[in-house]
């Protein structure tokens, strides 16, 4: 996928603040420095253009990225993370479940996982609540370059046990250190807008 123009469209917080546009959406979602920024710059190929740190907990809003006029990504809030205070998760929790239930433009949404670990409860909830709601999800397995490449396999079988994917919901590998995975991601992306 060729990027031509990106630009941080919108920030929102609340369905009045979302873009006026019928642009096709893709929400991205995971745990809390899961690498989702990361994903983000690589398939546009930005190198900051969605911060990254190694401070998690940091997307606090919903980032509208607009993307050769064509597509919107949307970065949601991270899950996950303790020393959020209690109430301000839930208020992102209600933003995240608004967003992804009355949305008309959103297409589906990238459920990223970290390769290396097995899916955390959290993660097994998030897929299980797209599936109920009929939102189409794509899984990326992030941080890829951080295992052996002798170990993909293995680490892809956990992550599909553990959350019992469905046949039809694809599993992509993805590392925004070496560019492994993003035709495949923008190839499946394609598929679902
Ligand atoms: N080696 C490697 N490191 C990565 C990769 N993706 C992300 N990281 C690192 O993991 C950390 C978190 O990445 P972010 O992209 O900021 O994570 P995030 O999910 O956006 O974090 P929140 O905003 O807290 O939700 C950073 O230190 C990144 O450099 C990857 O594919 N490979």
């Amino acid at each position: 996928m060729k990027i031509t123009k990106v630009d941080l469209a919108h920030i929102a917080v609340k369905p009045e603040q979302y873009p006026n546009t019928f642009l096709p959406e893709i929400a991205l979602a995971g745990r809390s420095n899961v690498g989702k920024s990361s994903f983000i710059n690589k398939m546009i190929n930005r190198k900051s253009l969605a911060r990254t740190s190694g401070q998690p907990g940091k997307t606090q809003t919903l980032n509208f990225y607009e993307i050769n006029e064509k597509i919107h990504f949307v970065d949601v809030p991270g899950y996950g993370f303790a020393k959020v205070a209690r109430s301000v998760r839930d208020q992102w929790g209600k933003m995240i479940e608004q967003f992804f239930m009355e949305r008309e433009q959103l297409k589906g949404v990238v459920l990223l996982i970290d390769s290396r670990h097995k899916p955390s409860k959290e993660d097994k909830l998030m897929y299980d609540w797209l599936i109920h709601f009929e939102i189409p999800v794509i899984l990326i397995a992030t941080k890829c370059d951080k295992i052996p490449k002798s170990k993909w396999q293995k680490h892809l079988n956990i992550i599909k046990d553990e959350l019992g994917k469905r046949e039809e919901d694809q599993l992509i590998l993805f590392s925004s250190e070496t560019g492994y995975g993003r035709e495949t991601a923008w190839r499946t992306i394609q598929k679902v807008i």
